[in-house]
């Protein structure tokens, strides 16, 4: 798992966005092989699309042959209703990059928290994912709990797309969206599973804001004191230990993926040690160098754009 600090939400949805660009123009997809990329809501992916909204505009990017599988939806919130995910995910996003990089409607699936067999709709989710070759790229936000998608506290780690009932903790914070009215927030919704997500072949998580620390440190761990051995007497005092896999803070089960990345600002590593934090950035850094001398080597023409690639 890999943790890019950026300085503040706008700068980490701007480096999102790039990261997806590169990914969505680097796989070249075509009307036969879309893209497949999985979505989420919330205000922490909203500079993200933003970003994405000026790259589509500057002819950067396209989202013509991308499909989208969005993470969740309320159950029995009308579909046109201010606070519903489909009304959010066409708000902040799909209408506003028009043509000619519009992406057409019938490629936008978001579960429908009003169909009259629920059970019968997640099942269809999966089977709809599954049909496209899975999902490429999941970009996915968290709670307050540690929870990505609707995967409250406790959620099997092997969980599917299901109905799900939401924690608390959950209503209370996604009460600010509905006038603070607590009783307003549906209590329950459909959401992609841990293992729908862990499926996908790239995971990127957004966590902004001091509000998430907890659940980051949940997730990737902290710097613990460790001065029992004798060689590491003169040293910094301090390993690095994630903590472990956890169905309680199920944004944790990303340790088990092999290609995650989790993209945060500086508020959200409140509750990280500084040398993890340092520990992080330092990886950042050498990656950056990796990087600069593979360009160069290429810019001399002593590796080809293939050799670049398997170099990453
Ligand atoms: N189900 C959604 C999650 O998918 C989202 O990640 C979370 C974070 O929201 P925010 O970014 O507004 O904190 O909100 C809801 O709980």
């Amino acid at each position: 798992m890999r943790l890019i600090i950026r300085d503040d939400p706008t700068a980490v949805g701007s480096y999102i966005a790039n990261y997806i660009c590169k990914r969505i123009n680097d796989f070249g997809p075509t009307a036969e092989k879309p893209f497949v990329l999985g979505l989420p809501t919330g205000s922490s992916p909203i500079p993200t699309y933003k970003a994405l909204i000026k790259l589509v505009k500057e002819g950067k990017l396209s989202f013509k042959n991308v499909v989208t599988f969005n993470m969740d939806e309320y159950v029995g919130l009308p579909r046109d209703h201010t606070e519903s995910y489909h009304t959010f995910m066409f708000r902040e996003f799909f209408s506003h990059s028009k043509s000619p990089f519009d992406i057409p409607p019938s490629q936008v699936n978001i579960l429908d928290g009003n169909a009259e067999d629920l059970i019968a709709e997640c099942n269809a989710y999966e089977k709809r994912i599954k049909g496209y070759g899975g999902i490429e790229l999941f970009l996915g936000g968290i709670g307050e709990d540690g929870h990505i998608a609707f995967n409250e506290p406790g959620s099997s780690l092997a969980s599917r797309t299901r109905i799900k009932t939401l924690a608390y903790d959950t209503i209370l914070a996604n009460a600010r969206f509905f006038n603070n009215d607590i009783s307003a927030v549906p209590r329950m919704a459909l959401t992609v599973g841990v293992a729908t997500v862990l499926d996908s072949r790239e995971v990127v998580v957004v966590v902004t804001g001091q509000r998430k620390a907890l659940a980051l440190s949940k997730a990737i761990g902290t710097s613990q004191p460790d001065c029992t051995s004798a060689t590491k007497a003169d040293q910094s005092c301090f390993i690095l230990t994630e903590e472990g896999v956890n169905h309680l803070w199920t944004l944790s089960a990303l340790q088990l993926h092999p290609w995650a990345l989790i993209v945060v600002d500086e508020d959200a590593t409140a509750e990280l040690h500084v040398k993890t934090v340092k520990y992080f950035k330092s990886i950042e850094f050498v990656q950056d160098q990796v990087e600069k001398s593979q360009r160069d080597l290429k810019a001399r023409g002593k590796i080809t754009e293939e050799q670049v690639g398997s170099m990453e």
